[in-house]
Parts: structure tokens; sequence; C-alpha cells
């Protein structure tokens, strides 16, 4: 059997999108089935190749009651996978990327705020020519706790963007200095992080202005992450003297990561604001 997929990325935060509007095609899979389908697919040298799997389906075609009701509100719903097929609550880049595919197939209007579904529920997001930005929410700042890439350890501060990141600024991100090539998952207190964690090492270049590094549970280092950036902005900002309620005007931090640049505004109701370039660049038929 083969089926039709996209890829796209943002950022170079690459995914595999699997167009599935009335749950048909891959719906109707176990978990075992769906996990080795979405691990297949991202294989970078027997696969596609992709830090994860998008699939594009209707909110009502979902046979997950729960993920139906966290839909509910939007027409479309981002089922998400992260590379080893495991399953995450939210990713930034991806709802991005999954917009900007539904506008080029005329499913939603450019333009305009659109919602759509996740499993940490509605994001508007906007796809104008410019690129994507997303409403991402309220981070959650939750507390210090440890990272370390042997023999190195930092504090890392707990931000939850829907999924669970750990933010630790750096003095360098030379993949020869303490961080590392990241080729494995920074070690973490799983009492804080029972379910894995999102790492980003962070070094600060203006006010205003910082890079990253991420490591991704599921899904290894990846060249962006935008839930990353999200969180790594709010670090920043309460570093720069913001208060934890959130600032009295909306902040503004650029975020490279080393697929790009994402802005992120951390806004006067506490919402971070994720905005950068989205792109379909492929499309065809696979058999995975
Ligand atoms: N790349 C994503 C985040 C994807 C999910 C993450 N790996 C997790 O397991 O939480 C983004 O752009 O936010």
């Amino acid at each position: 059997m083969s089926y039709p997929f996209l890829k796209g990325h943002g950022t170079e935060n690459d995914f595999v999108l699997l167009p599935d509007h009335d749950g048909s095609v891959h719906g109707g899979l176990t978990e075992r089935a769906w996990t080795t389908r979405v691990a297949a697919l991202c294989d970078r040298r027997a696969g596609i190749g992709g830090d994860g799997v998008l699939r594009v389906v209707r909110t009502a075609a979902l046979t997950d009651t729960a993920a139906q009701a966290l839909g509910a509100g939007s027409e479309w719903f981002m089922d998400y996978r992260n590379a080893d097929g495991s399953v995450s609550e939210m990713c930034g880049n991806g709802v991005r990327v999954f917009a900007r595919h539904l506008v080029e197939e005329g499913l939603v209007p450019t333009g305009e705020p659109v919602p759509i579904g996740t499993r940490d529920g509605l994001k508007t997001v906007t796809v104008t020519d410019e690129g994507v930005s997303v409403d991402m929410g309220i981070p959650r700042v939750l507390g210090d706790s440890v990272v370390s890439v042997a023999p190195a350890s930092w504090t890392a501060l707990h931000i939850d963007m829907g999924n669970p990141h750990a933010v630790a600024f750096v003095d360098s991100l030379d993949p020869a200095g303490p961080v590392g090539a990241l080729l494995e998952a920074p070690e973490h207190d799983g009492s804080v992080y029972p379910h894995g964690v999102n790492v980003e090492f962070v070094l600060p270049v203006a006010r205003g202005h910082v890079a990253m590094r991420v490591h991704e549970r599921g899904s290894g280092e990846t060249r962006s992450c935008g839930t990353g950036a999200c969180a790594v902005a709010v670090a920043a900002a309460l570093r720069d003297g913001v208060p934890a309620s959130g600032p009295d005007t909306d902040a503004t931090y650029r975020v490279d990561v080393p697929g790009g640049s994402l802005a992120v505004t951390w806004t006067r109701a506490g919402r971070a604001v994720l905005s950068g370039p989205a792109v379909v660049v492929a499309r065809g038929e696979t058999c995975l």
C-alpha cells in the first residue's frame, strides 16, 4: 500500500506531513504499528527523514476521544509524533508547518488567525507571505533542576510549554566545548521530568538576542525547536529582570538556532507568540 506524504520544515526542524483527513489512511493502525511507521518515515537513511511526523486529520475523524476533546473548536488537528514514534503534547515549529500546508492546500484562509487542535489544546496560527506566527499560550515557569553532559553540569530552569523544557545558560555552544555534540540525551532529574525533557543550551548574544542548541526528547539534537525557543526567550527575559508574572510591555527576543532565526514575544498578557519561516518543500507517495 502506498499513501501520500509531504515534507516541510521551520528553521530546519523538519517534518513528514501525512494527509489523513478522514482518518482512513493511518487512523486504524494499532499504537505499535503507528509508532513503527512514524520511526520508519523519520529514518534519515532508510526513510524520508524528519524530526517528527505531522498527521493532518480532521478533529471529527479522531478515534482518540481525549484528543478530540482537546481539538474541539478546530476543524483540523495536528497529530504529532517525535522521530522515534513517541507522542508529545506540542510542537511549535510543527504547528507552523502544518498551518502553512493547510493554507497551500486551500483548506484554511491566509492572513487570518486560524485555530488548530493539538494535544496541548487549540493554538491560533496566522500564515502570511512573510512567515507563520502562533500563539503558544502561557509558559509555566516551574523552578530549577540540574542537567549534565558528563563531566559538565548546569542549573536549568524548568519551563512547561505544554511539553517539558530544561533551559541552561552556557558560555559556549561549540560542539567541541562542554555542551558537546549532543549525540546522547543530557542527563536530567527523573523526579522533575518523569516523562523525559527537551534540553536547551543558551548563549546570550545581546539584550533581546540569544542563541541556542537543543536536544529534543524523542528526536535527538535538532536544528530548531519552537517550544524550546519560547522556553528560552522566557528564561532569557527572567534573567534580564522581567518578573515571573510576565513583562509590563511585550518583550520580543530573537532566538538563533542552528537552522535559522525565530522571534518570540512574551506578551503583557503572559502569552508566548512564536514567529518565523515555515515551508513545505516536497510531496510524493511512500510505501513505508
Ligand atoms: N520540535 C518541536 C518540539 C517537538 C516535541 C518534543 N520533541 C517533545 O518530545 O516534547 C517544537 O518545535 O516545538
